[in-house]
């Protein structure tokens, strides 16, 4: 479970934030927005609906919003403006405690630089998600160390982060964050620091993992080809603003834009 909808979200940043608001509902540009009000919008309008139990893939140049979106999903950044809702729960209404609970309990994320601690083992690692819930050493461990086999890192466990290759070390974020169980998993440009083939990969392991496990996933990547791969859901951001969104096939056959087509044709002539 886990549909998450966002309605009207707008996220500003420095800057007269309110001369800015009045300057986004007037339509003006990112640029001239800047320019006037010293503020960036990151993010305009935004309406979206990414369902449950998908990979929905958030896709776009840098700075055209991506990380913004997704730290936005869970309040790692709060949004300026707009409703942000979980099945229906508007979690930019929860307090601090609430929302901190609904972290716990419903999400876990997985980065680019894999964010492992490197003074502890890769045990210690992937059940570091599971300790901060207060599971007991032992039960998190055997948790830990179940997730760590099924992604192949069986016999790894004793190992430190930096005897490990980029794969491995991915591997060891992802059992940190499934053995946390949650509904939604956000990934930001999680495989896009790795070498073309372990990418190949590891998007192949978590298409696999999906199929079983049916998560809510959101996957934040610039790549076109690794959004057409993994994503039932993509959007396409442009300048803080949803330039397209829908599956896959909707955008190779009836692509919104020119710069939609574009981001296809580009994949396309990639893969030949
Ligand atoms: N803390 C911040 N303060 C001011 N502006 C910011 C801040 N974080 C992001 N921005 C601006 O907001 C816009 C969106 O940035 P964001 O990082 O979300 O884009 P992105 O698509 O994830 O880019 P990248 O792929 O380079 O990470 C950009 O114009 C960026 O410069």
């Amino acid at each position: 479970m886990a549909e998450i909808a966002l309605t009207g979200v707008n996220k500003l940043y420095g800057g007269h934030g309110k001369a800015a608001q009045v300057l986004v509902a007037q339509g003006l540009d990112k640029a001239a927005i800047l320019e006037r009000t010293g503020c960036t919008v990151a993010l305009r309008d935004i309406d979206l609906v990414l369902p449950s139990d998908a990979i929905s893939v958030i896709m776009g140049l840098s700075g055209s919003g991506k990380s913004t979106l997704l730290r936005c999903l869970i309040r790692l950044i709060d949004p300026s403006s707009g409703a942000i809702r979980f099945d229906g729960e508007d979690i930019t209404r929860l307090g601090l405690p609430a929302l901190r609970a609904f972290r716990r309990t419903h999400v876990a994320m997985v980065f680019q630089n894999f964010a492992l601690l490197p003074h502890r083992t890769v045990l210690q690692n992937a059940a570091f998600g599971l300790a901060l819930h207060g599971v007991k050493r032992g039960d998190a461990e055997a948790r830990a160390a179940a997730w760590l086999a099924k992604l192949g890192l069986g016999g790894y466990e004793r190992a430190y982060p930096d005897a490990l290759s980029g794969g491995m070390r991915q591997r060891v974020g992802l059992a940190r964050a499934l053995a946390c169980d949650p509904d939604v998993l956000l990934m930001d440009e999680a495989f896009s620091a790795l070498d073309p083939l372990i990418r190949d990969e590891l998007q192949a392991q978590l298409l696999d993992l999906q199929a079983e496990l049916g998560k809510t996933i959101v996957f934040v990547t610039h790549d076109i080809r690794e959004a057409l791969r993994l994503g039932a859901h993509i959007v396409v951001m442009r300048d803080g603003r949803v330039e397209q969104a829908g599956p896959p096939a909707t955008l190779l056959s009836a692509p919104s834009s020119d710069y939609v087509a574009r981001f296809v044709a580009q994949a396309a002539a990639s893969a030949r």
